[in-house]
């Protein structure tokens, strides 16, 4: 489905953010995406979802070498991925429901269909009474929940979720994770950035770990502290560089 090959990524003229990536994703794998803030999480689904090239390296998506891909040929491609962005992109125009309802409408669905899917959809995420509320108006949490199921109502090939649980609770953010594995189980691969250490370890899918510009996959959920550990010390030194504590003041 996708295959990075020593890909390569810098921003203008600042340092690689990638630097020698190379993985495989086969059709129906799910994974999540895990890394210090910083290490390139964002920047490496920004690269599956076509919204940036990368400076170097072979990418193949959907079977097809992303450099020969006419660019005219891009929108049909991005239409088969599900992506949900970090900061949501709501239209902040439209309801909730008509921003769910977007994706389907543009491929020319029954209204009936619509209606039907989008409201199921709102209900399951926990939005059945904010359906008709402008984005503007939602909290965090549920403009993510909007945007989650914005991007999983057209039951795409690939969803690309960035801290999909970034803004909800514990409760919600299994729930959530309960409907992305559903779509998994209809056929879509999944691939999900986050910081919830709970959520990996209670999910237990494959791990890819950005690190030092590179991904390793982890299978073994012990590997999460001596990466974890690695990070912390990659982002802030050694234990012996804490900062001190000021002193409560009386
Ligand atoms: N548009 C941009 N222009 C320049 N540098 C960028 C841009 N976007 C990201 N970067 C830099 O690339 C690096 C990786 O950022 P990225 O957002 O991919 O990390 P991340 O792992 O997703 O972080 P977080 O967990 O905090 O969301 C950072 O050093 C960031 O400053």
């Amino acid at each position: 489905m996708i295959r990075f090959e020593n890909v390569g990524m810098r921003y203008g003229t600042g340092p690689e953010v990638l630097r020698d990536v190379t993985f495989e994703l086969k059709a129906g794998a799910f994974h999540f995406l895990v890394g210090a803030s910083g290490a390139g999480k964002s920047t490496l689904l920004k690269l599956m979802y076509l919204a940036h090239r990368p400076t170097r390296g072979l990418i193949n998506i959907f079977d097809r070498n992303l450099a020969s891909i006419p660019r005219e040929e891009l929108p049909d491609i991005r239409q088969r991925i599900g992506v949900v962005y970090q900061d949501f992109r709501l239209l902040n125009h439209l309801s909730a429901f008509d921003n769910v309802a977007l994706p389907l409408r543009v491929n020319g669905a029954r209204e009936d269909v619509v209606q039907k899917h989008v409201g199921e959809l709102l209900g399951w995420v926990g939005l059945a009474d904010h359906i008709n509320a402008l984005p503007p108006t939602l909290s965090g949490g549920q403009k993510q929940r909007v945007a989650i199921a914005r991007a999983v109502i057209s039951r795409p090939s690939l969803l690309l979720a960035d801290e999909p649980t970034g803004n909800v609770d514990d409760t919600i953010a299994v729930r959530l994770l309960y409907l992305f594995e559903e779509l998994n189980r209809m056929g879509t691969t999944v691939v999900i950035a986050t910081h919830n250490k709970s959520l990996v370890d209670r999910f237990k899918h494959p791990v890819m770990r950005l690190g030092d510009g590179q991904v390793r996959t982890e299978e073994d959920e012990a590997d999460w502290g001596a990466g974890l550990r690695r990070d912390a010390e990659a982002s802030f030194g050694t234990k012996g560089d804490a900062p001190t504590v000021p002193p409560r003041e009386l």
